[in-house]
């Protein structure tokens, strides 16, 4: 019998940068032996519905887009029993965890890839009832990903995010948190914070996730407090792009389970992606949750 391989396509990431090789990926497929159904996303969430209903049938999913079909293809198979090898082609603009996973950035490289590479059981994290690949973040810069305009995201690539963080910058709020992990309770006012499970995000290079692993059950957490001046702000900043090595107002930890409380409702971004806001919230790590086909890195 054929092995049965299931290809969801974004047809829309990147502005339909797979349009144009789409013949020579499923040729590639069809080479590797297998029988492929393509099925093109129609709209959000769609992704996560074939792969729900879908993913017993095959013997394995590729999926090609931004980190939000990415994020959907992984929410639809963390609902399976049994998981099948996931391939991703990535189609988006920034691509955070596929360089983190080592897989080309052209598609027909990453498609290759998807057919020859070795699987990783990645970790991936639950949020509140939702999953993220990569990360799980609020406060300022959250918004960033999502309002920097696509031609803005082209032509500056990782760069655009910082630009337009700083142009938030004037408007920075912080919010009261009461963090819980399994080692630490903090309390304290914080312009930002997230849970990774990634070594770039969203270009910043600071944050310390230089040596972080994505298969050992733990995030990194980065929580920075408000800066009270200009002064301050600039060493924080400094920190961000990665010019200083440490920073007093940003605490770092490793953490398997966060619980978020607050007063206020906080926004969220999942990998880059609106989540909504919540006053409760509680992140945890799947350990090697889904094994995802990757470059010959370890
Ligand atoms: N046919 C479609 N038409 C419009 N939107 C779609 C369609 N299929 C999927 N989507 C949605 O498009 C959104 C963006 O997808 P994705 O992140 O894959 O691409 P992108 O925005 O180009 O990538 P990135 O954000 O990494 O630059 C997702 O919310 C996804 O659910």
């Amino acid at each position: 019998m054929k092995k049965k391989l299931l290809f969801v396509v974004n047809p829309m990431a990147g502005k339909g940068a797979v349009k144009s090789q789409l013949l020579g990926i499923i040729d590639l497929f069809t080479k590797y032996g297998y029988t492929v159904t393509v099925h093109p996303t129609q709209k959000k969430s769609d992704a996560t519905q074939i792969v729900q209903k879908e993913a017993k049938n095959y013997h394995m999913i590729v999926c090609c887009g931004g980190d939000a079909t990415l994020n959907e293809t992984v929410s639809g198979l963390m609902d399976c029993e049994k998981r099948p090898a996931l391939g991703y082609l990535p189609a988006g603009t920034v691509n955070d965890f596929a360089s983190s996973l080592h897989i080309p950035k052209n598609m027909l490289k990453a498609a290759q890839t998807a057919m020859d590479g070795v699987v990783f059981h990645c970790d991936v994290g639950s949020f509140n009832q939702e999953y993220f690949t990569y990360v799980a973040a609020f406060g300022a810069f959250t918004d960033v990903a999502y309002d920097t305009p696509q031609s803005f995201k082209n032509v500056l690539g990782r760069l655009a995010y910082f630009l337009e963080g700083i142009k938030h910058l004037p408007q920075l709020k912080s919010y009261r948190l009461r963090v819980e992990t399994e080692t630490c309770v903090i309390e304290d006012d914080f312009l930002f914070g997230m849970a990774a499970n990634s070594t770039s995000i969203g270009g910043f290079q600071g944050m310390n996730l230089r040596d972080v692993s994505m298969d050992d059950g733990l995030f990194e957490v980065s929580l920075i407090k408000m800066p009270e001046n200009l002064a301050q702000l600039q060493t924080l900043v400094h920190y961000l792009i990665g010019l200083e090595k440490k920073s007093d107002f940003v605490r770092s930890l490793k953490a398997s389970r966060i619980h978020i409380t607050s007063q206020e409702e906080v926004p969220w971004t999942l990998d880059g992606e609106f989540g909504g806001r919540f006053n409760q919230v509680t992140i945890e790590n799947k350990h090697k949750a889904i094994p995802i086909v990757v470059g010959k890195f370890k």
